[in-house]
């Protein structure tokens, strides 16, 4: 038996912060209330001035990703243990299968590699392709293997994009099976083009890529999405929304009671455009990632989203990889393989840019960095809540510490930290994955192995809602 009693912290959940110690117990919180006792032979940790909080859940990483001709340096161990450090304790990762390959197999793939993973992990997958053993295979994922989130790339043509009749058929698949479509929202018909154009300009370094990749192309690909989504009925999650076009089309479609909902990066909220101006190719590659950084503008429209309720979750898009994969667009942008880290830096620069500067609460923190994705993708109340019979995936946050952000002390594998030389206030001092301390004032103690992989069952109640919505505004004929 373990256990670990965390004294005299606030512990803060999605709907109220209060005093109390928290007492775990065999990987499950067991009490959560004043001056509760240790049992023999429990560790103490001393919470005194710090927040006692659920673990973040990052909703979107890429650990181990064969993409653009090479492969993340962030393997499931190395991914999962950056993120242990910075107070991550779930992520939901991606299954990509090739066009035409298995969504079965492709799976059994990616659950293979997971299987050397530190923290929890759960799968959306994609549908690259449409036929009718994927619609069969996405009932398999669902009904036996506790996948209720399908993903669809709207970019990356020639490769992995949905069509439309890809995304209307797999929409009205996941309506069916209780199932969340989400999208990467971004028109791949456009960039295809607009890469080309903008090569044929001469621009060939990285500050081609926004230039390839504007707003407008997001824009019209998240209105595209949710319009097909709203007649179809279902529920839509659009990842990594990084322009006021889109938080428009979201908090629109919202406003017209549509089940629409939005993810933001910690890098999109605090990284400008300017960073692929930067006169060193390396460091401009280093941020090139789909959707791109925007003009600054854009930063405080995400903000504003999270704050309004329009934009729901904070992820990373967790993608390393390292200069000399992304020299491989040495001599043209659209070659550089796309992705940058966070996993371990997005709980303190959300708290730094969020809390420190009044635009969330604590309680809203925790919002969006777990409790949102908990609810959305089925894990809450087990992951998302300090409750008791929750995991106990825990983080003790330190309000008062700080540090300044670097690749050189960075866990993750990255060559690069995308938030080089930022110094954050509030900072993870523990962090209990399990059960255990996994971190413990610097000290990173993630073992290789011991993440489960975390079924999600199909959704209920939206779904239920939809469907009802659906059958009480349906159209009538004309009894003549
Ligand atoms: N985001 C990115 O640039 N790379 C990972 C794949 C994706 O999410 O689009
Ligand atoms: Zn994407
Ligand atoms: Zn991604």
């Amino acid at each position: 038996m373990s256990s670990i009693l965390i004294r005299g912290g606030t512990v803060v959940n999605a709907d109220q912060a209060f005093k109390a110690d928290v007492l775990t117990q065999d990987g499950r919180i067991v009490a959560v209330g004043p001056d509760l006792q240790a049992p023999a032979g429990a560790q103490v940790v001393d919470a005194g001035g710090q927040y006692v909080m659920p673990g973040g859940i990052d909703p979107h990483t890429h650990m181990q990703l064969p993409f653009m001709g090479t492969t993340t340096m962030d393997d499931f161990f190395t991914g999962t243990a950056a993120g242990l450090a910075g107070g991550t304790t779930s992520i939901i990762d991606f299954v990509i299968p090739n066009p035409q390959q298995s969504l079965m197999e492709a799976y059994q793939t990616w659950r293979g590699w997971a299987e050397k993973s530190a923290s929890d992990y759960g799968f959306h997958v994609a549908v690259t392709w449409w036929d009718e053993s994927v619609k069969r295979d996405m009932g398999t994922l669902v009904q036996q293997e506790g996948v209720n989130s399908f993903k669809h790339f709207m970019a990356y043509k020639n490769a992995i994009m949905c069509d439309d009749e890809t995304l209307v058929n797999s929409f009205s698949r996941a309506l069916e099976l209780g199932a969340m479509p989400t999208v990467h929202a971004e028109n791949g018909e456009l960039v295809f083009l607009l890469q080309q154009q903008v090569l044929d300009r001469g621009i060939t370094g990285p500050e081609g890529h926004p230039l390839s990749r504007p707003p407008v192309v997001e824009g019209e690909a998240a209105n595209r999405a949710i319009a097909i989504a709203e007649v179809l009925n279902v529920p839509i999650y659009i990842v990594h929304v990084s322009c006021i076009e889109s938080a428009e089309a979201i908090a629109r479609a919202r406003a017209r009671g549509q089940r629409v909902y939005g993810e933001v990066l910690a890098g999109h909220l605090t990284i400008d455009d300017s960073v692929y101006r930067h006169p060193d190719f390396a460091t401009a590659a280093a941020h090139v990632m789909s959707p791109p950084f925007r003009p600054k503008a854009h930063q405080e429209a995400l903000w504003r989203g999270l704050q309004s309720g329009n934009l729901h979750t904070t992820a990373t898009d967790h993608c390393t990889f390292c200069a000399s994969q992304k020299g491989a667009g040495q001599d043209n942008f659209a070659k550089i393989p796309n992705g940058c880290g966070g996993v371990e830096e997005r709980m303190a620069v959300v708290w730094d840019e969020g809390v420190n500067t009044g635009r969330l609460t604590p309680s809203e923190f925790v919002a969006v960095t777990s409790a949102n994705a908990a609810k959305l993708f089925n894990l809450y109340p087990q992951k998302g809540s300090v409750s008791v019979g929750a995991d106990a995936d825990l983080v003790v946050w330190d309000p008062t510490g700080s540090k300044t952000l670097s690749a050189k002390t960075q866990f993750s594998k990255g060559d690069f930290n995308v938030f080089e030389g930022r110094t954050v206030t509030g900072i993870p001092s523990h962090t209990l994955s399990q059960g255990k301390l996994v971190f413990v004032q610097g000290d990173l103690r993630a073992q290789r192995g011991v993440g489960r992989y975390v079924k999600r069952p199909a959704f209920n109640a939206n779904f239920t809602a939809s469907k009802l919505r659906a059958d009480v505004t349906a159209q009538t004929a004309v009894k003549r």
